[in-house]
């Protein structure tokens, strides 16, 4: 087993042992508190650039299946586990987790007190770590870390370059690409829909031609400031088409109704994140993935009202428009991992766009 330590930007080290591959790799350190779904976790696009700490203990023990991937190649720059398991048990199991790594070209960190890890990260915020198997100097690491900027291009290298077709005889969709969960085409495809799949910076003017019933705006990585033209290309399409936009594209939608998003401390990562719907009051436990939430106080006078909060600490989950239809959710509702309570807004969107065609249609026949 070859030694590995994470070095993290305040000084503090760990010293465990490397699984996956032996490169030396930095990235903002993060930790997910779901007790299952390592799979999805560490194929989610959202984790681009992050080392990702999953705070269950014991991970790899139904291994690697052709599955439950959320994209092709995992964009996660490295992977940080209590006890990785090296002998998958199911049926399932096409591979073991290390395998998997390094195959991508991952590095794993294993056999570090996970959840010391994950306190330092709650006391002091996300901080950037390193991780390497040579004896270097920590001051030398810490100062390097220090300097290095967080990157701004995770959208541009997980989204689509070229628009795609998934064929269906049902809605229209136009589905914007920032980095997606194949879940969320999984929902779209298990209810007939024609979704055209378009990268993240295809302008409004392209998308309306497209002439789609509805438009989702998916997850993705990275601060949804760092993608000015998906802002723009909103601002062209609200007052027109109906729109569902899930974590990035919940974040993107209040950006270009004017308000404002904000880095959160140690962002929401995990499996049971309960939130409270305010239109119905009932509470619904949810999959979340972001590190940036919009900011309460700033929907006021966007046409956005507030749908939806956190119960943990009454941030923003859920936004709404009030002359248009359009909706969005900072959680996940296609889960993968995670409870399946919200999945039922897959069907309210497309409720949303039958009800619009219908209102379109009154008009055109008035
Ligand atoms: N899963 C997502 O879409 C995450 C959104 C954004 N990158 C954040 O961290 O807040």
């Amino acid at each position: 087993m070859i030694k590995r330590q994470l070095v993290l930007e305040d000084g503090t080290v760990f010293s465990g042992y490397g699984f996956g591959s032996d490169q030396d790799i930095s990235g903002e350190v993060v930790f997910n508190t779901s007790m299952t779904g390592y799979q999805e976790i560490i194929s989610d696009p959202s984790y681009c650039g992050q080392i990702v700490t999953l705070t269950y203990p014991l991970i790899g023990n139904y291994g690697i299946n052709r599955d439950d991937f959320e994209t092709v190649a995992p964009f996660i720059n490295g992977l940080i586990v209590r006890e990785v398991s090296d002998h998958p048990s199911n049926f399932r199991s096409d591979e073991n987790l290390d395998t998997f790594l390094k195959a991508h070209n991952i590095p794993g960190l294993a056999g570090i007190d996970t959840r010391k890890l994950t306190r330092i990260i709650r006391s002091y915020g996300t901080m950037k770590g390193y991780i390497t198997n040579t004896e270097v100097s920590v001051d030398g690491i810490v100062e390097s870390l220090k300097s290095i900027p967080l990157r701004n291009d995770q959208v541009q290298q997980t989204s689509t370059l070229k628009p795609y077709i998934v064929p269906g005889r049902g809605i229209r969709i136009v589905l914007v690409d920032f980095g997606m969960k194949h879940g969320i085409l999984r929902e779209l495809t298990k209810r007939n829909c024609h979704i055209t799949v378009v990268p993240y910076n295809y302008g409004a003017e392209n998308i309306l031609r497209l002439k789609p019933d509805g438009i989702m705006l998916t997850n993705g990585p990275g601060d949804p400031k760092d993608v000015p033209e998906a802002i723009q290309m909103i601002k062209g399409v609200v007052p027109y088409i109906p729109i569902f936009g899930i974590c990035l594209g919940h974040q993107l939608l209040a950006l270009a109704c004017g308000a404002e998003t904000e880095k959160l401390k140690f962002g929401h990562r995990g499996g049971n994140h309960p939130v409270k719907d305010l239109e119905t009051g009932k509470t619904y436990v949810t999959s979340q993935n972001h590190g940036y939430a919009v900011v309460a106080e700033s929907l006021d006078n966007t046409g956005l009202t507030l749908t939806q909060i956190a119960l943990n600490d009454r941030t923003v989950e859920g936004i709404r428009h009030t002359a248009y239809p359009a909706f969005s959710v900072q959680y996940h509702p296609e889960s993968s991992p995670g409870p399946e309570d919200t999945n039922y807004l897959f069907d309210e969107f497309l409720n949303m766009v039958k009800q619009n065609q219908k209102r379109s249609e009154e008009i055109v026949y008035a």
